[in-house]
């Protein structure tokens, strides 16, 4: 392998999650060094904004209405998987035709995701890329003349994107990518501090929730970053990364699977008051499942979301009692200051969150046999069943919480 230094020569081979990286024989004893790679590598976007396509793509548009950030790397990448000639075509060219991230699924795939959040993220997530498409390509093809004709079409930029979503890692590992203020990863606009790098070869290994090992940075501008196993790994047996604490949603919207039982699930609550466009947001607040340990099921953020509401209508009222004449109130503690919560805002989540388990509920014991895969369900269909039975099971959980403090 041209691109990393495998120090204990792990064997890339497939494996049940498309291809796998694989121990010796002999076992990886803990704190070994398991791969690495130089920083000099990586596909960034800073190299990427500094290509022949990155300059113009940046010079083509005024100060602040150029590509976002990400854009330049999907750019990048989507080129240089057509081009031979691409520092990082083998890389490119070796990466999944067809991206298992739910997005990319075909439409009679995303229709089982109906009348859920993650449905409505897909599409948010689309309909965002389709708009930097239509917005940026046809300046960059008209100005390119004839030498971007690979991107035409826009087919390489969603490959990139899906590709991009389920192998980034954090720029913060290598140094001057992140951290080192505005400007520092390249792009006109987006938020840099999100922005990921590719890191091939390393990008091979796949997630097991829990699996210990440890990532470090590159110490320097042309240094290596290495994972280190920190724990033993038996003789041929796979080796896992750790892609960190992500529900279910958030495994299919970047990498297209989730987990049975994930005790990382979160239902996402899109919270906000009136109608048309008198609508305000509140925000959106993540509600976790119960019963794990450091995790709180509600986020204060929520309480105070909710709290607002009654505020507002209490200065208006001119002050004391509020809505529903007052109640008593109960307190979240920790964090920044506790967060007094009323009988009132008790009741309102209660009935939001109600609402919320209807569907799941109707369809509680379809999905859990589909989440069994007992009926020779594909993949996918399995993946949203359990996807669609966590987000029932946090949201019985919730409820059961919340008739319980009334
Ligand atoms: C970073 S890549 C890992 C390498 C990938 N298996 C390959 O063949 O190129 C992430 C992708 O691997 C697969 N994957 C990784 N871990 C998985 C798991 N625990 N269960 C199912 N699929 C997994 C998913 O398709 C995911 O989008």
């Amino acid at each position: 392998m041209a691109y990393a230094s495998p120090a204990t020569s792990l064997t890339i081979a497939p494996s049940p999650f498309g291809l796998g990286a694989f121990a010796p024989a002999a076992g990886i004893p803990a704190g070994s060094l398991l791969c690495s790679i130089s920083s000099s590598l990586c596909m960034t976007v800073g190299r990427s904004a500094r290509t022949p396509l990155g300059r113009l793509a940046l010079a083509a548009f005024p100060p602040g209405r150029g590509p976002p950030a990400e854009f330049l790397l999907l750019l990048d990448m989507a080129l240089g998987r057509a081009d031979p000639a691409h520092r990082d075509h083998a890389f490119l060219a070796s990466l999944p035709a067809k991206p298992a991230d739910a997005p990319s699924w075909p439409a009679c795939d995303r229709r089982l995701l109906a009348g859920t959040n993650l449905a409505a993220g897909c599409a948010a997530s689309s309909a965002a890329l389709e708009a930097d498409i239509a917005r940026f390509l046809p300046a960059l093809l008209a100005l390119g003349s004839g030498k971007f004709g690979a991107l035409r079409g826009g087919k390489g930029i969603r490959w990139a994107r899906a590709c991009y979503r389920s192998r980034r890692f954090p720029a913060s590992l290598i140094q001057g990518e992140a951290g080192d203020g505005p400007g520092a990863a390249g792009g006109d606009g987006g938020d840099e501090k999100d922005v990921g790098i590719l890191l091939p070869f390393m990008d091979l290994l796949n997630h097991r929730r829990g699996a210990k090992i440890e990532w470090e940075k590159a110490d320097s501008d042309d240094g290596r970053i290495s994972f280190r196993a920190s724990e033993d790994v038996r003789g041929g047996e796979e080796v896992f990364n750790n892609y960190g604490s992500k529900s279910n949603e958030e495994l299919l919207m970047c990498y297209g699977f989730a987990l049975r039982d994930n005790p990382d699930d979160a239902y996402r609550l899109k919270l906000g008051v009136g109608g048309g466009e008198e609508r305000v947001e509140l925000g959106v607040f993540s509600i976790r499942r119960g019963g794990v340990e450091g995790v709180e099921q509600f986020p204060k953020a929520l309480w105070r979301a909710l709290a607002s509401l009654y505020e507002e209508e209490e200065e208006e009222e001119g002050g004391e009692g509020g809505a529903g004449g007052g109640g008593e109130e109960g307190g979240v503690e920790g964090g920044e200051g506790d967060v007094a919560v009323g009988i009132e805002e008790v009741e309102l989540l209660l009935a939001t969150l109600s609402r919320r388990l209807e569907p799941f509920d109707e369809t509680r014991a379809a999905d859990e046999i589909c989440e069994r895969g007992e009926r020779g369900e594909t993949q996918r269909e399995a993946a949203v069943a359990m996807y669609r039975c966590g987000q029932g099971e946090v949201l019985r959980q919730a409820v059961q919480t919340l008739k319980a403090m009334l």
